[in-house]
């Protein structure tokens, strides 16, 4: 059964749910199993979909739910920057399809950590490049967070170095490097063992529509 956090209650069992279903991905991706196992576990899939379908959300104003504002709970940890964004793909705790990424701040830098299971694997023992760019764009954007300016992504350029394998233990590193006017400019690196990966530039646009709103 899910441990529920006193202090964090529904926050904690959402999250937990959500941890499952990553893993229950993860089997699906890695799994072997026979035809029996697999229709026995598409009626229990079938049976949890059920029970959560009526408290779907449509439209607009859930797809604009996004940022920690939008939901209960402590939004802004420097400890735990993922918290600001729980439905984010990329590392949203209320999003199963994330991989289980860990940011904090250091200083004016961002730093984190996470390990790609199977379910993000494109060459083989290593991480779909899709996978890392998307990282690097929540990355560098969290990097111009801290800095206190955040646009959307205008540019990224990746530079895949070496191979990210699979089942490692990623650093992940990111700093804005300029605030000029609208633009942000930030990079950041993906290491294993202290040797780079994969490494990123961003460049960062305020909308001309948001200085007039
Ligand atoms: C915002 C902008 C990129 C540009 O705004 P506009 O008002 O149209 O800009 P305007 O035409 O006024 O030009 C101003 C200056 O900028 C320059 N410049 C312009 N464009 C580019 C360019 N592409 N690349 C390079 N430079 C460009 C332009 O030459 C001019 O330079 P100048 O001053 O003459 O030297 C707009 O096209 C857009 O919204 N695109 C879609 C963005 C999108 O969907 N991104 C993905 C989702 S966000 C995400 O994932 C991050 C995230 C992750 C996690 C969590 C949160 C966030």
């Amino acid at each position: 059964m899910f441990k529920q956090d006193t202090e964090r209650g529904e926050e904690a069992l959402i999250e937990a749910v959500n941890q499952e279903a990553g893993k229950l991905i993860e089997l699906l991706r890695c799994s072997d199993a026979p035809d029996s196992a697999l229709a026995d576990a598409t009626h229990h899939i079938q049976a949890a979909m059920e029970i959560l379908s009526p408290y779907l959300q449509h439209g607009k104003e859930w797809s604009a739910v996004s940022i920690a504002s939008d939901t209960p709970g402590p939004g802004w940890l420097e400890e735990d920057l993922t918290r600001c964004m729980p439905f984010s793909p990329v590392s949203g705790r209320r999003n199963p399809v994330a991989p289980p990424i860990r940011l904090w701040r250091d200083g004016d830098e961002v730093r984190g950590e996470t390990t790609f299971s199977p379910t993000y694997a494109g060459p083989p023992n290593s991480v779909h490049g899709g996978v890392i760019a998307a990282v690097f764009d929540e990355l560098l954007a969290m990097a111009n967070v801290v800095s206190g300016a955040a646009g959307f992504t205008g540019t990224l350029t990746i530079r895949y170095h070496r191979r990210t394998p699979l089942d490692r233990p990623i650093e992940l590193w990111a700093v804005n490097e300029r605030n000029t006017g609208r633009k942000q400019l930030s990079r950041g690196e993906m290491r294993v063992d202290g040797k780079v990966t994969a490494s990123a530039e961003g460049l960062f646009i305020l909308p001309a529509s948001s200085r007039r709103s």
